[in-house]
């Protein structure tokens, strides 16, 4: 038995039947309906347990699911994915041998019939679990009969279980129902305080939305209302004068004016990040010392348009995106960039401003990218912490002397923040901290003591953190 899960566990990734025993079948002898959906949950809950993003494994299964199933599978599979630790918790009530006791096949027709059945309204109970026992049928007959007892006692006292926890003032449960891990959560009651790190928590159950940044020299109203033509719902954000905001979620590539670079998905949060630098004056060497696919790059370039700019990232493929989306944004002949390491590459000139969005645990867009919560670990968090003061040294060391230097991540750890901020200071004694523009810090918390946060207070804002620094003779 034991041999048996570890070969399922090494099998390469693949399509929907690929680690089934036998000839391909549909689990439910080809029906057509919500079953196709089911399984193609399972199968991108089984790659996201294996370190893939849900996102990209839905890609990439897209065209083997019928078009009416793609939303039904995503919507299953993340609401499995953003409170993963509860279902685990209702599925462990209900599985006396515990899960160590079954095959993964039938873990994962558990977590995901608990996650379908108490969450969503779109299943039918009886459909769900008859789909879910099917496909653990063709990968273990017998955890079949455990996943057809233990699902259907689910459904009848799961209920009453989840209202118990919804209910419940046990900081645990409020972690749990929230979907943030328990060490993360403590973790943030002790940065913010009772009060603030609760409601925090409690913000990680609240949808997100995708916001749009408006390239200047476009009409905000008039792309609202192109946007909406185009069946995609905008209204104009009363917080950024250049934003857009989107009812919900959308790819890119689909929305009118993309291609043409008018607009740029971007959470607000982050494009408030230039915003730092414009209260600084004018900037004509700008560094960008991890660009990834150029968001920031293209923005600062846009916001400084007298400015040159260099962009550096590790990676060679995100470079190859940034390129792409200058050449998007019209502002190819702007931004010169290098793939490496930002601590052993040169820049062509001194920099008057520097962008550190440093790698990080990206934990203020969790409820985006829900898979990375559950894969954090606090030793991660100690290594990110010392991977950013390095960068932030190096981005101290090569800005200007009275040049400007943005830490900024998407994190709401004080470990990626404040404290990373506190080292670098701590080694040199020329550096001081600068007051953002009062637009900027208005809609800010403020670090303690250093930098300033955003919350995910709405569907387009993420969690952030920024910290302005300079340099003195
Ligand atoms: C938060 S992302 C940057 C996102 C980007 N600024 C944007 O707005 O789209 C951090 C980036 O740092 C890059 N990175 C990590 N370590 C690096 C290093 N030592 N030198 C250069 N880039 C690095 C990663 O490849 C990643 O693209």
């Amino acid at each position: 038995m034991i041999e048996k899960r570890k070969k399922e566990g090494n099998r390469p990734h693949g399509g929907i039947d690929r680690d089934r025993k036998g000839p391909r079948k549909s689990a439910h002898g080809g029906d057509k309906g919500p079953l196709r959906g089911i399984e193609a949950a399972l199968e991108v809950w089984r790659e996201v347990r294996r370190g893939r993003f849900a996102s990209e494994s839905l890609r990439a299964i897209s065209d083997r699911v019928s078009e009416k199933d793609r939303p039904l599978a995503a919507t299953l599979v993340y609401s499995l994915i953003r409170r993963e630790s509860l279902w685990k918790e209702i599925v462990g009530r209900f599985l006396k041998t515990g899960s160590s006791g079954v095959s993964p096949a039938v873990r994962d027709a558990l977590m995901v019939g608990a996650a379908g059945s108490l969450e969503l309204r779109t299943f039918e109970p009886r459909v769900l679990v008859n789909a879910l026992v099917e496909w653990t049928k063709c990968r273990d007959e017998r955890g079949a009969r455990v996943v057809n007892a233990v699902l259907r006692r689910i459904v009848e006292g799961g209920p009453e279980i989840l209202a118990e926890i919804e209910r419940s003032v046990a900081f645990s449960d409020l972690a749990m129902r929230s979907g943030v891990p328990l060490w993360a959560a403590k973790s943030w009651e002790s940065s913010f305080g009772r009060i603030e790190g609760r409601a925090l928590i409690e913000l990680h159950s609240q949808p997100v939305s995708l916001a749009l940044r408006v390239s200047p020299g476009v009409d905000r109203t008039e792309m609202v209302r192109c946007l909406g033509e185009g069946g995609f719902p905008a209204v104009e954000s009363p917080d950024l004068p250049f934003s857009i905001r989107l009812e919900g979620t959308a790819l890119p590539t689909g929305l009118p004016g993309y291609d043409e670079g008018k607009i740029t998905p971007q959470s607000e949060s982050s494009m408030v990040a230039p915003l730092a630098f414009a209260g600084r004056g004018k900037f004509s060497r700008l560094l960008d010392m991890c660009a990834g696919r150029g968001g920031k790059t293209g923005q600062l370039a846009q916001t400084f348009p007298e400015a040159s700019l260099e962009g550096w990232d590790l990676s060679g493929p995100r470079i190859k995106a940034a390129v792409k989306e200058m050449k998007r944004l019209g502002i190819s002949d702007r931004v010169n960039f290098s793939v490496g390491d930002s601590l052993e590459l040169a820049p062509s000139f001194v920099p008057d401003g520097v962008l550190l969005d440093a790698p990080c645990s990206g934990s203020g867009t969790w409820r985006r990218h829900p898979e990375s919560k559950w894969r954090l670990s606090q030793d991660e968090l100690a290594r990110y912490g010392a991977m950013q003061a390095k960068l932030l040294g190096r981005a101290l060391d090569l800005v200007s002397t009275g040049g400007t230097v943005l830490y900024c991540t998407c994190s709401l750890f004080r470990e990626e923040n404040e404290q990373v901020v506190a080292k670098a200071m701590s080694k040199r004694s020329d550096v001081v901290e600068l007051e953002p523009p009062h637009e900027l810090v208005s809609r800010c918390r403020k670090g303690r003591p250093w930098g300033y946060y955003t919350w995910p207070d709405n569907p387009w804002t993420d969690g952030f953190y920024m910290a302005l620094l300079t340099v003195i003779a």
